[in-house]
């Protein structure tokens, strides 16, 4: 997998304004999100493990914002031989041109269809698993419902949704320790104090947490009876939620 070293943000007033899923990013996306992410590595092995529990032989797997192909790899992995494709979706051309070379890199008889498309346009059925691994984040809030409405409507029963994001905390006082927890994690990865600020800004107005209670609050009106944290490192969740 591309893993070229983030220096994005090192120099003073390098990438302002928004932050964008562009060429840039994708070169070096391997590499910013395993020292961004506490986690990440864990999560991606673990959606293997969740694949093998959740997928039946002939049904249909989403990995939405797939960046990479990390997740659709971990899963493909563990899910040879059930006759399943994967629709793996992401809008960022760069991203996925990468990640169509990640997934060319390993045999597999399980079909891959990469969809260049918006997550909000994308049609769920016959789905025994649906992973969106830090992407609904990137949704504005208040097309975050449809898009888990429709997620259910697409799932067979018994059928999981796999939610990984970066929350935001009701008390200030749990916000600030998280997010300090969370820029040591970035420091002891090598991050300057320049590129963790100059990143900041650049998310800000991207990436729009919810509170745990919100994305629990959505999965029940959607649904989900069933659904919990599997996996918390401070701000940093993932949720599992059953048909
Ligand atoms: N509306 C949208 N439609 C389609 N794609 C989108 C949209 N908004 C954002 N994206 C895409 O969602 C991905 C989010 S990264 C996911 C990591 C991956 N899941 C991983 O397991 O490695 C997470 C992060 O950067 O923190 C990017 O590739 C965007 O282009
Ligand atoms: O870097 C951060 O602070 C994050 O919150 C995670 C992240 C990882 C990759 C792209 C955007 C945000």
């Amino acid at each position: 997998m591309t893993n070229s070293q983030d220096t994005l943000f090192a120099q003073p007033g390098e990438h302002q304004g928004n932050f964008q899923f562009d060429s840039r990013v994708a070169g070096v996306f391997g590499d910013m999100i395993r020292r961004s992410v506490p986690g990440y590595g864990q999560i991606i092995a673990t959606l293997g493990d969740f694949a093998d529990r959740a997928v039946t032989p002939g049904s249909t797997v989403y990995d939405l914002g797939c960046s990479l192909g990390a997740a659709t790899l971990s899963i493909r992995r563990r899910i040879e031989g059930r006759q399943c494709r994967i629709i793996a979706v992401d809008n960022s051309e760069p991203m996925l041109e990468r990640c169509r070379e990640n997934l060319a890199a390993y045999v597999s008889d399980t079909r891959v269809e990469l969809m260049l498309k918006d997550i909000r346009d994308v049609t769920f059925e016959n789905a025994s698993l649906v992973v969106l691994n830090f992407t609904l984040q990137f949704l504005p809030p208040a097309d975050r419902d449809a898009l888990i409405r429709k997620i259910y409507a697409g799932l067979n029963p018994g059928g999981m949704l796999v939610l990984s994001e970066k929350l935001k905390f009701d008390s200030g006082e749990i916000q600030t320790l998280l997010d300090e927890l969370h820029l040591d994690f970035k420091r002891a990865n090598g991050y300057s104090e320049l590129e963790i600020s100059q990143k900041r800004s650049a998310i800000e107005n991207v990436l729009i947490p919810d509170t745990l209670a919100q994305h629990r609050e959505r999965l029940s009106s959607a649904g989900f009876a069933a659904h919990d944290l599997w996996f918390q490192c401070f701000n940093f969740v993932s949720m599992v939620a059953i048909k």
